[in-house]
């Protein structure tokens, strides 16, 4: 990553866009060219992160330095350019999967270890431990987040409305949450009056002092909370929910982002499998024990660890599993033809995207046999699950949203250094006896807060920086005048970190010039009406939230709006002064690479690229005064207006336009801009000449990009890709490729 030329970081990641990037990274070389700007790739692929944990394992020539740690820190200086795509957040399932893979390729790395016993073994889980979940996403966020559909995107989808399943009023699906115990009721926070030291520690009843977080370093005004979700709460929970839906006869489905809350949504996603079967875990407890099962890791764990057990004993646990269904509500299926239910793995559901996928469904998901049902769906966590009834009640009296003329909503997220619940999994515990869980100043042996707490119960501590909050307003305030959107806070003023969040909200609005804007705080539910009240009479609102319901409404109304996530600009402004330009706001798709590797079709749609190309080279343009830069992302823009208006999106069908194709259409378009632009007559004249190879070519490029479909596609592995083989399969036209490289520097 060397920075002499003007340079923009492009990210290499997984799935999906690893593969789009390999076609999309010669295209964007070839243009950026010209005008003096660079590409530099910092690899944050699973693969790299696990490899970048164990340099004494490798060979000199394997060794690879640690991307992710170097990028985290590149976030912090003001030079920063950095577009991010979408990336694994790993489960263990994938983790290991990934290690096998790296071993299978000549890679020295130690196995998983699933329950270390020795101090090495100890180290080698808590390096791997760094590798899973949302790993990547928090050490870059060092700015909060600003997630819109552009315009024209927006336009294009008034356009070409996505289908939207109906609703009916007698629509028995719903949300069901804990209304006692969980992480909302008994919260606490505060707003520091210093910067202080503190430790985190449980005071057992037993007498025993055990520290869990020796130190956390606060600063002066930051916002914490101390929160925990009852063990004993949560089982009763389940215990009702699903005799509820059993009862009342709709499936039962569990939404949780194990991913992003990779400590504490495992727990509570193994806790509900072990109560659903709760008859076959209390029978063969002990032998699952001894196998080492870990359902917090999904039932497909559980089916791995008996495979090792004699065929007989296998099926009688498999015939005791089957039994708990007799009085078990049917589950929602992930994968109806291959038999996978919502338990399977705990990342196949991932909330933000499943909820909206849901709603869109007509409330409604799938059965063991390919039929869309009315569902239960399970969010234990009350503090946020009750958008999604507010939205499922609303849908239900107005049917379903018309992506034609409803109106958008924007996020502004409060995000940046780790905001709030997404940052606090190293402050994340499972306490292991009853007791007291204190929060406590290191110097002064103050508690700041106090928790009484059992055993079995997650308890946590969030926290929120005050210069973070101060930017989220500035953010909001700053897009209200540019935008001239409403804006709402969803904030709740009934529970205490949002009552803290409230009160600096208020304060800091009074630092900007706020005569003529609309600025109101509401609790999420009424949030959530106001804002739909206005989205079915076409009517903008920005949404200004915290971290979770950035996560969850980025998803939840872009798929409303425009039929997925994909196709939104967004725009991490970092705090230091540097800019990070996230493609989409959406996944990396593992479908997406299913169809590639079988029939040589990628469906994955390049737009959230696009989008964030051209604020990139428009940010460095400013930045380093490079007008050329500026004429790129002008153009770009321009470009990927034509492409929607023309219709050149991938389609999910093979042997129609793919990923490749559009990405072709994108540059002929964009040289056609450059080609007809007046501001820079250079670069209208190195265009010309591309547009003008690309036009006439046009046919003989597509049938190129076409012969290739059909037919299975090597990319050599899935998580460590072989890069000459990728790059064969995703640049597989020989026109394309020479006008391309035409195009001189
Ligand atoms: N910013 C990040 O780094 C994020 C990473 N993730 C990670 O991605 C993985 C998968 O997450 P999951 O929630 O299942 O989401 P997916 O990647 O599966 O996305 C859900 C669906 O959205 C559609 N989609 C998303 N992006 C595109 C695109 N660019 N072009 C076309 N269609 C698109 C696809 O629909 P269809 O199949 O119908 O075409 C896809 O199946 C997980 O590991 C998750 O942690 C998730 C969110 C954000
Ligand atoms: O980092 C992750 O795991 C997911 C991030 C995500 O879903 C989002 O930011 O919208
Ligand atoms: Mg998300």
């Amino acid at each position: 990553m060397t920075t002499q030329q003007p340079t923009i970081i492009y990210t290499l990641t997984d799935e999906a866009p690893r593969l789009a990037t390999a076609s999309f990274l010669p295209i964007i070389r070839a243009f950026a060219a010209p005008a003096g700007v660079n590409f530099a790739e910092a690899d944050i692929s699973v693969a790299a992160r696990v490899l970048g944990e164990f340099p004494e394992s490798l060979t000199e020539s394997q060794k690879l330095p640690n991307t992710l740690a170097e990028l985290g820190k590149r976030t912090l200086s003001a030079d920063a350019n950095i577009i991010k795509l979408p990336n694994i957040s790993a489960s263990v399932g994938q983790l290991q999967a990934c290690i096998k893979e790296l071993q299978s390729k000549g890679y020295a790395i130690p196995d998983y270890p699933e329950a270390p016993q020795t101090e090495e073994e100890k180290s080698i889980r808590a390096r791997y431990a760094r590798c899973i979940g949302s790993a990547v996403n928090p050490v870059l966020r060092e700015g909060n987040s600003d997630r819109r559909a552009p315009k024209a995107v927006k336009e294009y989808a008034r356009k070409n409305p996505h289908s939207m399943a109906e609703w009916s009023q007698a629509s028995r699906s719903h949300v069901s949450h804990m209304h006692a115990g969980d992480f909302y009721h008994g919260e606490k926070s505060i707003t520091l009056d210093r910067a202080r030291d503190v430790k985190m520690e449980l005071l057992t009843k037993s007498g025993k002092t055990i520290v869990l977080k020796p130190k956390v370093s606060l600063l002066d005004r930051e916002v914490i909370d101390s929160m925990f979700m009852s063990k004993k709460a949560l089982l009763e929970f389940y215990e009702k929910e699903i005799e509820d839906a059993r009862k009342t006869g709709v499936m039962f489905s569990l939404h949780v982002k194990a991913t992003m809350m990779k400590v504490s949504h495992p727990i509570v996603f193994g806790h509900c499998v072990k109560i659903f079967y709760k008859e076959a875990f209390e029978k063969h407890g002990a032998l699952f024990k001894e196998l080492g099962v870990n359902v917090n890791n999904g039932m497909a764990d559980l089916y791995t660890k008996i495979a090792t057990l004699p065929q007989s004993k296998q099926d009688e646990i498999k015939r005791d599993l089957h039994a708990c269904h007799e009085h078990r509500p049917e589950l929602a299926m992930v994968d109806s033809a291959k038999g996978i239910t919502n338990f399977h793995s705990p990342n196949d559901i991932i909330v933000d995207a499943s909820m909206p996928a849901m709603i869109r469904n007509g409330g409604k998901m799938w059965d063991a046999n390919g039929r869309l049902k009315d569902v239960k769906a399970v969010m234990p966590e009350s503090t946020f699950a009750r958008i999604y009834q507010e939205i499922i009640n609303f849908c239900k009296w107005h049917g379903a949203f018309d992506p034609k003329t409803m109106g958008t909503v924007p996020n502004v997220g409060l995000m940046a250094q780790q905001a709030e619940e997404y940052g606090s999994h190293d402050k994340t515990f499972e306490i292991a006896e009853d007791g007291v869980a204190n929060i406590t100043d290191l110097a002064t042996g103050e508690v700041l807060l106090s928790q009484n707490v059992e055993q079995g119960d997650i308890w946590r501590m969030c926290q929120v920086k005050d210069a973070a909050i101060r930017d989220w307003v500035k953010l909001a305030v700053n897009r209200a005048r540019n935008s001239g959107m409403p804006v709402v806070f969803w904030l709740d003023a009934y529970r205490p970190h949002e009552a803290q969040l409230i009160t600096k909200v208020k304060m800091y609005l009074h630092e900007h010039d706020t005569t003529g804007l609309d600025i109101q705080i509401m609790s999420q539910v009424r949030a959530m009406r106001y804002t739909l009240e206005r989205v079915i009479r076409g009517q903008d609102t920005i949404s200004a939230t915290g971290n979770i319901l950035r996560d969850y409404l980025t998803d939840l109304f872009p798929i409303m709006e425009l039929g997925t996530s994909a196709k939104m600009l967004s725009i991490v402004p970092l705090m230091a002064g540097g800019g990070m330009y996230e493609t989409g706001a959406g996944g990396s798709a593992p479908k997406h690479v299913q169809q590639l590797v079988e029939e040589n079709h990628l469906r994955w749609d390049s737009l959230g690229e696009f989008l964030a190309l051209a604020v990139s080279l428009e940010d460095l343009g400013l930045k380093t005064g490079n007008a050329k830069a500026k004429v790129l992302s002008k153009t770009l823009d321009a470009a990927t207006g034509k492409l929607l208006d023309n219709n050149k999106n991938p389609s999910p069908k093979t042997g129609q336009l793919d990923n490749r194709g559009s990405q072709f259409y994108l540059a002929l378009y964009w040289a056609q801009e450059l080609a007809a632009q007046t501001d820079d007559a250079a670069l209208a004249k190195q265009f010309a000449s591309l547009a003008k190879q690309l036009a006439d070519n046009e046919q003989t490029i597509v049938a190129e990009l076409a012969a290739v479909q059909g037919q299975p596609a090597d990319i050599g592995g899935y998580y460590l890709p072989d890069v000459a083989k990728l790059d064969a399969i995703m640049r597989p036209s020989a026109t394309l490729n020479k006008a391309l490289a035409s195009v001189k520097a």
